[in-house]
């Protein structure tokens, strides 16, 4: 949809154009805005904003903003007219008018019908998304049509496409340096992560489609994981705040791993991925399983330092049942300003698969696993060191190695879900 505004003014209505879009400038920043030349010219002098400027309107300005409106880029127009003089290019004058209104496209002529256009686009939202066409193995272009079919009737969407050179945390700061109000991220762990990362702490609203592998932040959150389901979440409008982290400096949503975890990532790479599905991170587990050993940990809270050996250590904000490793508690709570640390220490690889198979027995029915090889505990911060270092993957993502640095965030994402009802373990 889209997102410009034209701004023209005859020259005894300049003055009254500067002062309606400096008095307007919260809501007129949100949208690209162009205009006639000397129009253009003396909105940016007197505001400071940004303004695409055409040619004067005498030397076919208004044909130029005529031709933008006839082919879509233009939300609405607003041409304050001077009707008590003639102007030499009035052919084209007329040609402009025409177009909004073969076009139907909103067009103020005056500062009445201005003040309209204005009011109008205080009832309309505009949406960043961030939409990542890698992602899953869904057809994207399909993906977006059905997104932007959903969304637009209510919230204008400004579509960024990530791409190897521009990321998605790139995209995000971007989105938030124009002020967005409403930022929404499409794509697997990796990009909504690299998202909700860059908004962490901002209070802007982030919105979530999952069209990923695992999709194990929209499931932690209780989003649905179908385009429809998602966007119908986004319009009901309900929002949810829920902690995040950070892990050596890097944003993290879900979930630290240390060990096993970071290992298993590695081998469940983007083509085995494409190939199995969720699939991968299981077939790759196994093989893991048959080469992981044991290493050092120590865990240091506030001063206190306690060490274990340790085949994986996990240290979760959100993660849904199947994030096995975090779920030394039964459930990892999102919205309690705490991490969850879960320390498993199997020591064959019969009690490794046991440990797994009882932390996700017991994220099912939300308990605690009651077993010596497997610890958990909760903090707002720790850090981790091991011998030998170990990888640390973060939200899907391997980050670096040990030793690893994670703090809570509380109330550090604000996103659309339905409220989050959490059992206290
Ligand atoms: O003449 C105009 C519109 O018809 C305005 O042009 P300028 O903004 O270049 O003065």
């Amino acid at each position: 949809m889209p997102t410009t505004i034209a701004l023209i003014a005859h020259d005894r209505k300049k003055d009254d154009i500067v002062a309606f879009v400096r008095a307007h400038t919260p809501i007129l920043s949100r949208y690209k805005l162009i205009a006639t030349g000397t129009t253009g010219q003396r909105i940016q002098e007197g505001t400071g904003l940004p303004v695409e400027r055409m040619l004067s309107g005498p030397m076919g300005g208004d044909a130029q903003i005529a031709a933008q409106v006839a082919t879509g880029n233009v939300i609405a127009v607003i041409f304050l007219l001077d009707s008590l003089y003639a102007q030499p290019h009035e052919p084209d004058i007329q040609a402009l008018l025409r177009i909004c209104e073969v076009h139907n496209i909103p067009l103020a002529t005056n500062l009445a019908t201005a003040e309209a256009i204005v009011a109008m686009l205080r009832q309309t939202r505009i949406g960043y998304l961030i939409f990542n066409p890698v992602s899953g193995q869904g057809n994207a272009q399909q993906d977006l049509a059905l997104i932007q079919q959903l969304l637009e009737p209510q919230i204008r969407l400004n579509v960024h496409l990530t791409t190897p050179e521009l990321s998605a945390e790139q995209l995000a700061q971007d989105a938030i340096a124009q002020g967005a109000e409403l930022i929404l991220a499409s794509g697997g762990d990796g990009t909504i992560s690299a998202v909700a990362g860059a908004v962490i702490g901002t209070g802007i609203p982030l919105g979530i489609i999952a069209r990923g592998t695992a999709n194990a932040f929209a499931v932690a959150l209780g989003i649905p994981t179908n385009i429809r389901g998602a966007c119908e979440t986004i319009l009901a409008g309900t929002t949810c705040i829920v902690d995040a982290a950070r892990c050596n400096g890097f944003p993290m949503i879900l979930l630290a791993g240390i060990g096993f975890e970071a290992e298993m990532v590695e081998r469940a790479n983007r083509e085995a991925k494409s190939r199995f599905g969720a699939l991968a991170y299981i077939v790759a587990g196994i093989q893991q399983l048959n080469e992981h050993e044991l290493f050092a940990t120590q865990i240091e809270i506030e001063g206190i330092v306690k060490e274990f050996q340790a085949g994986a250590v996990t240290v979760a904000n959100a993660a849904p049942p199947t994030s096995v490793l975090a779920q030394g508690l039964g459930q990892v709570i999102a919205t309690d300003g705490l991490l969850d640390v879960t320390i498993a220490m199997p020591s064959t690889k019969l009690q490794a698969v046991n440990a797994m198979l009882n932390l996700f027995g017991s994220a099912l029915i939300q308990t605690a696993p009651n077993r010596p090889d497997i610890i958990h505990l909760r903090t707002k911060q720790l850090k981790v060191t091991t011998d030998p270092p170990q990888k640390i993957v973060v939200d899907g993502e391997i980050i670096g190695t040990t030793p690893a640095e994670i703090e809570c965030i509380p109330n550090g994402l604000t996103v659309f879900a339905s409220p989050i009802i959490e059992q206290t373990v």
